[in-house]
């Protein structure tokens, strides 16, 4: 279906205010929404918002919201937009883990963990607050637990357990409800050489036989969301290894407190929690 953009161009506090009103206005219609500095001098930045088709639809209702003509649209050419707007992303460091596009391997230095994800169809390039808190977290306890069999619940790029196979030469299994996020973290693992330690499968939630011959994990790492994490709390529990630990993200600062309460009810104490950019990674025993 062919793709448009949406797009007006304001100075700085003019396209914030836009952006904030067409971000509320498609919320629930999951369209792209974006700021970009286009000019950093005269701090000029456009907000955009991508759609598939219904151009003139999502017109009407910004004209409607915001006073008629204020945006453009053009058509875009056919191409990948997840894999394009990604492409530019710089590289990240969260601990000593330096995550990093293939465009971007001459600047690991000799004392990164360096971790090679490009842009995909997957998520967890690093750049989110709820992967690079895991990341940390990953380090700390890897360090100073020294696990022996690791679950990556929601792998997506497999980013977390590419890291803990480079910190700890252990059994990480990798899983995701989503086939294409599969593949792309087969992929992933083959690329960072962590393929010999890290097994992945399609799977929802515990909804696999793999499992049964994985478990139990003394190491489980789960950035879902807070919903989902409440509901396979009893599920963690069951795969966790007597005095194992989990790592949780993926849960907004609002959400910290009744996610602490569904995994204490399944007999876990909590140890720590991360903040980072609104969201918060939680340590539980
Ligand atoms: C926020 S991404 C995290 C990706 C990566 N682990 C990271 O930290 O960057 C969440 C992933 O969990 C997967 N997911 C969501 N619900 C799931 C479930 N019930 N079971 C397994 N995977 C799930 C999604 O498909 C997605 O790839």
């Amino acid at each position: 279906m062919t793709q448009f953009k949406l797009f007006h161009t304001a100075e700085k506090a003019e396209a914030e205010r836009l952006y904030a009103t067409i971000e509320q206005l498609f919320e629930d219609d999951g369209f792209p929404v974006a700021i970009t500095e286009i000019d950093e001098d005269r701090q000029i930045f456009e907000v955009s918002i991508y759609v598939e088709g219904e151009v003139a639809e999502v017109a009407a209702r910004i004209d409607a919201a915001i006073g008629s003509g204020t945006f453009e649209w053009e058509e875009l050419p056919d191409i990948d937009w997840v894999t394009h707007s990604l492409a530019g992303l710089k590289p990240v460091r969260a601990g000593r883990f330096f995550v990093h596009g293939s465009h971007d391997r001459d600047k690991i230095t000799p004392d990164d963990i360096a971790i090679e994800i490009d842009a995909g169809q997957a998520f967890g390039t690093g750049h989110h607050g709820t992967t690079a808190g895991c990341l940390e977290m990953i380090e700390e306890i890897v360090e100073s637990e020294h696990p022996t069999n690791a679950l990556d619940l929601g792998t997506g790029s497999a980013v977390l357990a590419i890291a803990i196979a480079k910190l700890a030469p252990i059994p990480v299994l990798a899983t995701d409800i989503d086939p294409v996020a599969v593949s792309v973290a087969a992929e992933n693992i083959i690329k960072n050489g962590v393929a010999e330690h890290v097994v992945t499968a399609t799977a929802e939630g515990f909804g696999h036989p793999i499992f049964r011959s994985y478990a139990p994990f003394d190491l489980i790492v789960a950035n879902i969301l807070a919903n989902p994490l409440m509901e396979l709390a009893p599920g963690i529990k069951q795969h966790l290894a007597p005095g194992g630990s989990i790592i949780l993200s993926g849960i907004l600062e609002s959400q910290h407190d009744a996610v602490i309460v569904a995994y204490e009810a399944q007999g876990l104490t909590h140890q720590k929690t991360l903040h980072r950019e609104g969201w918060v990674t939680i340590h539980m025993k």
